[in-house]
């Protein structure tokens, strides 16, 4: 709670002004009784026009400024709340951004968007309730007990014996909601989740037939998340009828005396008409609390939420924002003895990873799904750090480099493509947004894509993505390609980006690729395409099971002949 309303602390004048209105407004709260008992008193009961028209004038005239700091106040209020919702927002979403993988694993994408989000709000929603009742309602409480015994002692006793009562029922509610609540936003991440993968799985879940099924699991996961609501808001709506039958029972009491204490002319009418009064307005203030803690109870739940997430950036990436930048590299790749694990598996994902790619080679990696490729990649960047071993560029391993600067020098085209919306240009430019066009079209050019943007209706400015033309899976391949391209990486890893082009495309790309002057290292299912890298690297389970070229494999490793005879027939 502390760190995510420390974020607060720079609005802490503007909190300072909101609050000073809201003890303005309560201070004219507090007073309106009173004048109240002596209009009836000094007024009403002496038959004194003047006395009531003057006491009426000012009544009215503090109730204006009443109104006028209560505008105040949630002016500022808001302001406070929004503004320390932004900085937290882009806080945690600076953190997502720096954290590692690793770091990332525990949580899913669609809570964390509900973290940057509907949490974010909670905080918003409870600065500003904080700011504008949230202190109002204790101290209304407090001051209208301290006025109702000026007034009154003795019948103002009934309230005294009535207020800790509540007090300590509403302590019993908040630490209920509390947990309630979190399972409330628990809830909320869950259909989040289910909404996330319906969406990004729309055409798949046609296909497959399974609208009936997914819309029963979202239908599961809505009714959990409502009949968590319920719960909530049923005790939520047990707090008021409570609080009203004390209250009332309290103001009975003060009656019933009150008349006693008239009939013998030890009290006033006007006295009895205030601390009634006071009794009301401590119980709306009460019932207020009702809402302050179902708002509170939210944001408890959702600050905890986001502490997780405003994680410190991992120390290692810290510290390489202090490495030196990497000279312009050879391309020259080593790996020494790696093994890996991902955070939360007890098995090793690769197993004694060792060989070296001469700069300007190219390899082709091959293996099973599952058997680590990806991992392997991802690797090299830095994405994931190796339990231990070490991988070596130009002789130097990664880790002594600048992590931004390294991977400045290293092309990656994932296996997952994604286009940004935006225009094909600013995509393919994504990564060098000063390129020139000729640049640009360069890269489009070696990537195989350029004949194909030309044909769209604006050429390199077209729309994509979002309001944007689709692409097919082989074109959006390219210019995700020709992305990496653009940077003119010292190594480019190519993640099976070839898959879905035809095979006179990919032997033109590969053709092109061959005058680049850079290390590649490409995941490839086709052995057609291996077979021209200068060397293969097989992987079955996590292990380095062959390394050398396509001749060689073939006469030395019964895994990789395997492989060529289910491709290429028996005869072969
Ligand atoms: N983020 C992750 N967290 C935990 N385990 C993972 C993660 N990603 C992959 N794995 C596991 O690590 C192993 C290697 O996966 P990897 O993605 O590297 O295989 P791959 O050879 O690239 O497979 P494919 O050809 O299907 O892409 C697999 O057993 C996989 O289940």
């Amino acid at each position: 709670m502390r760190t995510v309303f420390s974020y607060l602390l720079p609005y802490k004048a503007v909190a300072i002004i909101a609050f000073i209105f809201m003890l303005l407004e309560l201070t004219v709260e507090l007073v309106q009784p009173l004048l109240l008992a002596r209009i009836i008193n000094e007024g009403i009961l002496q038959d004194d026009l003047t006395t009531v028209l003057i006491w009426g004038s000012v009544m009215v005239g503090l109730s204006l400024i009443a109104f006028v700091s209560g505008i105040l106040n949630s002016f500022y209020a808001g302001h406070a709340g929004q503004s320390t919702g932004f900085d937290l927002r882009n806080a945690m979403f600076k953190n997502i951004q720096r954290s590692s993988l690793g770091k990332l694993q525990p949580f899913a994408t669609s809570s964390l968007m509900t973290r940057l989000t509907n949490d974010i709000t909670q905080i918003q929603n409870t600065i500003f309730m904080g700011l504008r009742i949230m202190a109002r309602a204790p101290l209304l409480v407090i001051g209208g007990a301290f006025m109702a015994l000026l007034i009154n002692v003795q019948l103002a006793l009934f309230l005294f014996v009535t207020i800790p009562v509540l007090v300590l029922f509403l302590l019993w509610i908040l630490k209920k909601g509390v947990h309630i609540f979190g399972l409330v936003q628990a809830k909320v991440d869950s259909v989040n989740h289910v909404v996330r993968e319906n969406l990004t799985g729309i055409r798949l879940i046609r296909v497959f037939v399974r609208k009936a099924h997914e819309m029963q699991r979202f239908f599961d996961e809505s009714d959990a998340l409502k009949k968590r609501m319920i719960q909530a808001f049923r005790l939520m709506e047990l707090t008021m009828p409570v609080l009203l039958l004390l209250m009332n029972g309290s103001v009975l009491l003060v009656l019933w005396f009150g008349s006693f204490q008239i009939a013998d002319n030890s009290t006033m009418v006007g006295d009895v008409v205030a601390i009634v009064n006071y009794a009301t307005r401590i119980t709306s203030a009460l019932g207020v609390f009702a809402m302050i803690i179902m708002v509170f109870s939210r944001a408890r739940a959702s600050a905890l939420r986001i502490e997780e997430v405003l994680l410190e950036p991992d120390d290692e990436l810290k510290e390489s924002e202090n490495k030196p930048t990497p000279p312009q590299l050879d391309g020259k790749l080593t790996f020494e003895h790696v093994f890996f694990a991902y955070e939360d598996q007890a098995k090793d994902a690769l197993k004694d990873i060792h060989f070296q790619v001469e700069s300007g080679e190219t390899v082709a990696v091959l293996g099973e799904t599952g058997s680590g490729k990806t991992s392997l990649f991802q690797l090299i960047p830095k994405l994931y750090d190796a339990k231990s071993g070490e991988i070596r560029l130009d002789g130097v391993s990664i880790n002594q480099w600048n992590i931004q600067a390294l991977r400045r020098q290293i092309g990656y085209v994932p296996q997952s493509i994604r286009l940004f919306s935006g225009t094909v240009r600013e995509n393919i430019a994504w990564g060098v947004p000063d390129a020139s066009l000729e640049e640009v079209i360069y890269a489009a050019k070696v990537a195989q894509i350029h004949e194909t943007i030309e044909k769209l209706p604006n050429g390199y400015e077209t729309r994509v993505g979002q309001q944007g033309v689709n692409l097919s899976g082989g074109q959006k391949q390219r210019m995700s390609i020709a992305r990496a391209l653009l940077r003119k990486p010292k190594l480019l890893l190519l993640d099976d980006s070839t898959s879905a082009l035809d095979t006179k495309t990919e032997q033109l790309f590969l053709e092109e690729l061959d005058n680049y002057s850079c290390t590649t290292l490409m995941i490839t299912q086709k052995l057609s395409t291996a077979r021209q890298a200068d060397r293969i690297l097989l992987l079955e389970y996590g292990e380095m099971v062959g390394y050398g070229s396509h001749d060689e494999l073939l006469s030395m490793s019964p895994f990789y002949r395997k492989i060529y005879q289910s491709q290429y027939g028996r005869e072969a």
